[in-house]
């Protein structure tokens, strides 16, 4: 689906995102994702109904009380068999291969799904994957929000392994990716004030640990 020329153009592009994970675990670039693949996504997300989007678990949690006291956004895994969403997951395989050519991390497989926080949700500090017990290694975030406000809330926090101070506050505008070690970066997303659509995924490895999966499919 994307030729050579498409490759070629992308390849600076690659190296950045390969260098910036060599250097300090995470990337935020600000032209991640092609600008009229993210308008067909946000068409995608017009056309699902909202009862398309579950409430998002954690782990194996069922207990509601606490998850609400933990994320309140609503999410829906994507599927090859919508063509804008396949093409989503096709963009994201190709920078799997950039990847794994560059770094050699052993990405397999990926898997995403869309996220509506509704006004006043949030998604307080966690960590995507436990060390050892995982098989996610690289999340990657996408958001999908034209002209997002500073005044709107629902800034992505990233937190260094150990500490309180933040590293990077990421407003979620349209085009912005944000990709970080999974199990390294505590992170969190403060109250939106406007309804806030991301794709959240993770490049997993294929192995046999992994019997956690947050959130369960
Ligand atoms: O939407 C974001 O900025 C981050 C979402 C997140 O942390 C997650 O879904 O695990
Ligand atoms: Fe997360």
């Amino acid at each position: 689906m994307f030729g050579h020329t498409f490759m070629n153009q992308h390849t600076a592009f690659f190296d950045t995102l390969a260098d910036e994970l060599v250097d300090r675990g995470y990337a935020i670039l600000h032209q991640g994702v092609p600008a009229e693949l993210c308008c067909q996504l946000r068409s995608r997300i017009q056309e699902l109904d909202d009862e398309d989007f579950k409430r998002a678990g954690i782990g194996r949690e069922q207990d509601h009380q606490i998850n609400t006291q933990i994320r309140r956004d609503q999410i829906r895994w994507l599927s090859q068999n919508n063509p804008t969403e396949n093409t989503y997951l096709n963009w994201m395989d190709t920078l799997r291969s950039a990847l794994n050519q560059r770094l050699f991390m052993g990405l397999f497989d990926y898997e995403a799904h869309f996220a509506h926080y509704p006004v006043g949700a949030f998604y307080k500090r966690h960590v995507d994957a436990f060390k050892g017990r995982t098989n996610r290694v690289l999340t990657t975030v996408v958001y999908l929000n034209k002209d997002w406000q500073k005044d709107e809330g629902g800034e992505l926090i990233l937190y260094p392994e150990t500490g309180d101070t933040p590293i990077e506050c990421v407003l979620p505008e349209s085009g912005t990716l944000v990709c970080f070690l999974s199990d390294r970066f505590p992170h969190e997303v403060l109250t939106a004030y406007r309804d806030r659509y991301s794709i959240a995924g993770w490049y997993r490895v294929n192995n046999t640990l992994g019997d956690q999966i947050d959130p369960p499919r």
